[in-house]
């Protein structure tokens, strides 16, 4: 079990100014995140920050108190990222897609067919794990990212706009399986300026003008 803490973090492109100033955050274990905020509040700036993808100018982004200092070291860490883009092999299908990230990350090729097919399963996938990503719809396509990530199971699961293509009854699918993940204990946070999403989460962190504040908190 793992926290994640962001601290007085200044997050920013090249040289351009900050996104965000002085954020501090701490996402704990067992428990729902959200981070809110309207288009280009900088929600997958934060969320890239916790991944590892965006060092901060000053501050720091930890797991552990160990501060992230690339990718690759937050995914030695267990920090699971779905990212807004769904990031999918558009020439694999999709329990290749699966398969492949479990077998990346160090699990073998029993737990790389067994996760991938349960996860796929559980997203409602079934049907669908021989096509490619690219005979897939949008939302069939968000789903295979998300079965992707839990199949990790990762200490810290990040997830970017995960339910901005699904319908109804497949959001709800998308956040008791998020809840699911919670409740083994890990970090999980996610990013949404759906207000019937956030307000499912434990705590709101809310991003406005270049800060971010607690909503619920
Ligand atoms: N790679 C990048 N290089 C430079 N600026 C960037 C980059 N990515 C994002 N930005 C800028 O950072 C700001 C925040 O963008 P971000 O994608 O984090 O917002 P968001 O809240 O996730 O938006 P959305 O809800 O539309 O996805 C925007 O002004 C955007 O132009």
């Amino acid at each position: 079990m793992r926290t994640l803490t962001v601290d007085a973090a200044d997050l920013a492109y090249g040289d351009a100014a900050p996104v965000l100033r002085g954020v501090t955050a701490e996402a704990r274990p067992g428990e729902l995140l959200a981070v809110t905020g309207t288009s280009g509040a900088g929600k997958s700036t934060l969320l890239n920050a916790m991944a590892g993808l965006l060092v901060p100018r000053s501050g720091a982004v930890s797991v552990d108190g160990v501060p992230l200092v690339n990718r690759d070291h937050a995914v030695g860490l267990g920090v699971v990222l779905v990212p807004q883009d769904n990031g999918l092999a558009a020439i694999l299908t999709a329990v290749e897609n699966v398969a492949v990230a479990v077998l990346a990350t160090g699990g073998t090729s029993a737990e790389a067919r067994r996760y991938s097919t349960e996860m796929l399963a559980s997203l409602g996938l079934s049907g669908q794990t021989d096509q490619l990503v690219d005979e897939l719809s949008g939302g069939q396509q968000q789903r295979t990212a998300i079965a992707r990530g839990l199949a990790l199971r990762g200490a810290v699961l990040l997830a970017d706009e995960v339910t901005s293509e699904l319908d109804a009854a497949n959001r709800q699918r998308v956040l008791e399986l998020l809840r699911g993940e919670a409740a083994r204990g890990a970090v999980v946070v996610l990013a949404t300026h759906d207000p019937e999403a956030a307000a499912l989460c434990d705590r709101e962190l809310h991003l406005a003008d270049g800060m971010a504040s607690w909503v619920r908190g």
